[in-house]
């Protein structure tokens, strides 16, 4: 039932787009890719035109959250099961396909509040992909990474992506409880072998950003390193030090980007084994390390 292969794009908005620049570019070694408008920030990491879509606007959010499909015809039935779920789905056009970079595509806010988006046929550069210190990212079947998006209807959301969209739980992990004890978790859910596409987290209020963080994966850890120290000398905020999760073996950290929400930047997350596996519920972030107590407050808590 799932149709859903992987995460294939993040468009965002922010008003300090040079700021995202130094960011992404000179301390991430994301490569410059290219798209359709000349304010635009469009960068690569693998031989899609542009997987994160940086664009100037007066506020700081996300833009859309882009899915990726097979084909159109699996795109057409996610438009149907969606349209039935009872979310209205647009389907976009031409002028707007081609800015995406992508055959086709439909569009529709999911129960977060999400701006999202399901496409397929996604236009490549066959370019190289040239990266200042000449990592590579970690994409293919397993997507652009994954996305974590707050949400104060966390029940909705939850049953939409696995319900509607076919996104399979990857297990939780307790982060409070609610006032009469119900406890409340965060929801990691995987489409393909990396072990979380998604995640959502009960959040107070549905506001902009609209995004928590946005993990991005390398293939050495000699890159993570190197792009920690980059992010030191570039004097970015370190929203949380290196460590390893619990849950996707992942060594990573996370810095703040302009706008109030992280981007997640690790290495070696284990391949899930979906004919063996079971959702558990983790009873701690990390392994060692992931200390966030430098944390500035993530505006989605604001
Ligand atoms: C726990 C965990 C496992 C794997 C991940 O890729 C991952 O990002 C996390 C952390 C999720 C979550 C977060 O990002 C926002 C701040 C949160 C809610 C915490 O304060 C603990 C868990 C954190
Ligand atoms: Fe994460």
């Amino acid at each position: 039932m799932t149709h859903i292969r992987g995460l294939g794009y993040l468009r965002v908005q922010t008003r300090d787009l040079p700021r995202w620049r130094e960011l992404t570019v000179d301390a991430l070694g994301l490569a410059v890719g290219s798209g359709p408008s000349a304010d635009g920030l469009y960068l690569r990491v693998d031989e899609r035109r542009a997987r994160l879509a940086v664009l100037p606007g007066d506020t700081d959010r996300v833009l859309s959250v882009g899915w990726e499909v097979r084909d159109q015809f699996a795109l057409r039935e996610v438009a149907r099961t969606v349209a039935e779920s009872g979310i209205a789905v647009h389907r976009l056009g031409q002028s707007e396909v081609d800015e995406l970079g992508v055959e086709e595509a439909i569009s529709f806010t999911d129960p977060a509040g999400t701006p999202t988006e399901v496409f397929c046929g996604p236009v490549l550069d066959h370019s190289p992909v040239v990266t200042p210190r000449g990592h590579r990212f970690v994409t293919g079947e397993q997507g652009l990474g994954h996305v974590v998006l707050p949400t104060t209807a966390m029940d909705d959301t939850v049953s939409f992506y696995a319900e509607v969209l076919g996104f399979l739980p990857r297990g939780a992990m307790r982060v409070g409880a609610a006032p009469d004890g119900t406890p409340l978790r965060v929801r990691f859910m995987g489409v393909n072998r990396r072990h979380h596409s998604l995640a959502v987290c009960p959040a107070p209020k549905a506001a902009d950003p609209g995004l928590v963080h946005l993990m991005l994966e390398v293939d050495s850890l000699d890159a993570v390193g190197r792009a920690l120290d980059r992010v030191h000398e570039l004097g970015f905020s370190i929203s949380s030090t290196l460590g390893r999760h619990t849950n996707d073996k992942m060594v990573s950290f996370y810095v703040r980007a302009p706008g109030g929400w992280d981007i997640e930047y690790g290495t070696g997350g284990m391949l899930v084994e979906e004919s063996h596996y079971t959702a558990e519920e983790i009873t701690a972030d990390s392994y060692w390390g992931h200390d966030w107590s430098g944390s500035e407050p993530l505006a989605a808590f604001g």
